[in-house]
């Protein structure tokens, strides 16, 4: 027995072998609802209950919000049944009263027919009522699921850049996802931590009107059942957290064995059979943790029911005494034997529930947190308006350090953006390019230095107007799994006549693209869904292309947009996007191919954060020392001495022909 104790009891983690070769060690996510693992096991109950009033607090907030009728509703329907289950024990005693009483049996039925007749109508409201609460909980929990989880995503949508980057705030985000979920089973295990409460006070109310020395009694038999209660939750939760950390290695396999993009190792490196012996160790020491964590709760179950029968005997040999020593009459000692039973189940339940409130409202509290936190780093709305496009952007001593991070991703740079200019980044990979793109863009704000738009500061202008003159698609462009046409319209969502979004594809030849497609314009981008396409890379960055000219924008950002595109693509893209100019847009390009950024008007050389030259393509090749230059002739030396860098040149209407590099 002892060994069987010590067996199912013991509580140091238990990790597969695989799990250490392959993870280190156990599955643990970084997430900020690990940080409340086993929180709960350190919490005694008398905290738990404590706290109730506070977390019911937000949770009926919340529910205020959503649907205060369905919560009106719950409340009157929850105070109806605790009044309705005192008043059917107080009847109940009448009806054995009067069964009790001296006489024949006829005439007991009799004296007892009035109280019979109130009871079932009691029972009746009593079950109204219950129905009533289900109702209007099932009613409350969706619509309660639906607001907090907008809250959520709301909140998400309109944080800063640096917030979504910043570690400490995707913790946040990431463990505030399951307070929605929460929220709703919060609904359900309020309701019933309300009714256990009612239901107690029934009868514990009914216990001292029938005699006050019961109500220790009530308590003799309760507490024990609430001890096994709590103790038999607090197993659960344990149990869960490492059945949990199994599971989320066995399924990160499980994906890397199904996944597409490592479909190709998984073959010809064979590390399909490899893993699937991994994935079969692991199955086995789940297995062993399951089996050693469901004896512990029979054994814990088991010693908790001795201890409430023990509770339970004792209970009712004191009423037993009270009845043969004439203390009590037959009548009152079968109500009290009622109303103990009523009472010690209700206190059980109620332990239960209290506990899972707490489990529950660890999430919801990071939810809590995150609405506070993502208020706080929202971007703020208002500001100095900024209708036009100005005649330019400046970058003033601009620098830049991202979250988290020592060494600044730009430093004291000065850079002009003129209206209607083409404006290349260039430089070495981590040099800052794309940094100083999202700060033109509005996303970031510089750690120091100004930045510009005509006299405005942009820390003081209304973001949304600045957002408003951009078109950006960078490196990571998203790849929406909406239709094609979806995916060229979301450049700018109220923008959806046919005409629009056709005169767009044919911009950047997604129409050619279309034509091929089952569906044309309609077909659906995804392959995991039925009907789905896949596209290749460079017909994406035809696609973002589209959504970049959909967008009617003043000021184009396009960051590596012909990475994936074969050579005549490629020609055929720098060319576009250089004559989106003519029409008056600033067209700012970032690119490592250096025949693509020749013919912009201002080429600005970034390295490591530092703007190390600038001028145009002539100008910056004339200089024998430029890094431009050496970059420029590097690339053009891949190609031989006899083939320099060869792109059309854009003439002015808006054919290309060929012209060789000067250098
Ligand atoms: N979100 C981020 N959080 C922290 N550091 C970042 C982040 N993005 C970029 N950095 C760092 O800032 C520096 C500049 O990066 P940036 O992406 O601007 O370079 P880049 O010139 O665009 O590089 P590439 O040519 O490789 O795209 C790098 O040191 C990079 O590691």
């Amino acid at each position: 027995m002892k060994r069987l104790l010590k067996r199912v009891w013991k509580t140091e983690q238990t990790v597969s072998e695989s799990e250490v070769a392959l993870f280190g060690g156990a599955l643990r996510y970084d997430f900020g609802w690990v940080r409340h693992e086993y929180a709960r096991l350190d919490t005694k109950f008398g905290q738990a209950a404590l706290m109730v009033p506070t977390l019911v607090g937000s949770t009926l907030r919340l529910a205020w919000q959503a649907d205060r009728r369905a919560l009106l509703t719950i409340g009157i329907a929850e105070v109806g049944q605790s009044i309705t289950q005192a008043a059917g024990l107080l009847v109940t005693n009448q009806v054995i009263q009067a069964l009790l009483k001296d006489g024949d049996n006829a005439s007991r039925l009799h004296a007892a027919l009035p109280a019979l007749i109130v009871g079932c109508i009691i029972a009746v409201v009593g079950t109204v009522l219950a129905c009533l609460s289900t109702a209007g909980t099932g009613r409350l929990e969706p619509k309660v699921e639906r607001l907090a989880t907008e809250q959520f995503l709301e909140g998400a949508a309109r944080a800063e850049l640096e917030a979504i980057e910043d570690g400490e705030f995707r913790t946040l985000l990431d463990s505030a996802y399951f307070g929605a979920q929460s929220s709703r089973t919060m609904i359900g295990v309020c309701v019933a931590v309300v009714n256990g409460v009612f239901s107690l006070i029934a009868a514990a109310g009914v216990v001292t009107v029938l005699s006050p020395v019961l109500l220790p009694l009530l308590l003799l038999i309760a507490l024990p059942r609430g001890w096994g209660a709590m103790h038999v939750a607090r197993r659960r939760y344990a149990s869960r957290m490492q059945w949990i950390e199994h599971e989320r290695a066995k399924r990160l396999v499980n994906n890397l064995i199904t996944a597409r993009e490592s479909a190709t190792e998984i073959r010809v490196h064979q590390v399909g059979p490899f893993l699937l012996d991994h994935f079969h160790e692991m199955g086995q020491t789940a297995e062993a943790e399951q089996t050693r964590l469901a004896d512990g709760r029979a054994v814990t179950e088991l010693i908790a029911a001795a201890m409430a029968g023990l509770a339970s005997a004792a209970t009712f040999a004191g009423l037993g005494a009270l009845w043969l020593t004439g203390h009590m009459s037959a009548a009152t000692v079968a109500t009290a034997a009622l109303a103990i039973r009523t009472g010690s189940a209700s206190l059980g339940a109620l332990v239960d529930n209290i506990l899972r409130l707490h489990e529950e409202s660890l999430y919801v509290r990071d939810l809590d947190h995150f609405r506070d936190e993502a208020e706080r780093r929202a971007i703020p709305t208002g500001g100095q308006p900024v209708s036009d496009f100005p005649d330019q952007v400046t970058f003033e001593n601009v620098s830049f350090t991202y979250p988290e991070r020592d060494t600044p991703a730009l430093h004291e740079v000065n850079l002009t953006f003129p209206r209607g200019a083409v404006i290349a980044l260039v430089g070495a990979n981590g040099s800052g390019k794309s940094t100083a793109v999202k700060l033109l863009a509005g996303l970031h704000r510089p750690t120091a230095g100004r930045i510009l738009w005509g006299q405005t500061d942009l820390v003081e202008a209304d973001r949304v107007d600045i957002f408003r003159h951009v078109a950006a698609l960078d490196q990571g462009f998203q790849r929406w799994p909406f239709t094609l046409r979806t995916n060229i319209q979301i450049g700018q969502p109220e923008r959806n006549a046919d005409d629009d979004i056709t005169r767009a594809a044919a911009y950047s030849g997604a129409d050619k693209l279309a034509a091929a497609l089952p569906r044309g314009l309609g077909t659906l981008l995804a392959r995991q869904f039925r009907g789905g396409q896949e596209l290749s890379g460079g017909q994406w960055q035809t696609v973002g292309q589209a959504r970049l000219r959909h967008r009617q924008a003043s000021l184009v950002i396009a960051d590596e947009p012909t990475s994936a595109l074969d050579p005549e693509a490629e020609i055929e893209s720098f060319e576009r996007i250089r004559r989106l100019a003519d029409e008056g847009k600033t067209v700012v390009l970032v690119s490592h191919r250096m025949a693509g950024v020749q013919h912009a008007d201002i080429i600005y050389v970034l390295d490591e954060g530092h703007l190390v030259e600038s001028g145009s393509h002539q100008e910056l090749m004339a200089r024998p020392d430029s890094p431009y230059r050496r970059m420029y002739l590097m690339q053009a030396n891949q190609y031989g001495s006899t083939a320099p860098l060869v792109l059309p040149t854009p003439s002015a209407n808006g054919e290309s022909h060929a012209a060789s590099t000067p250098d």
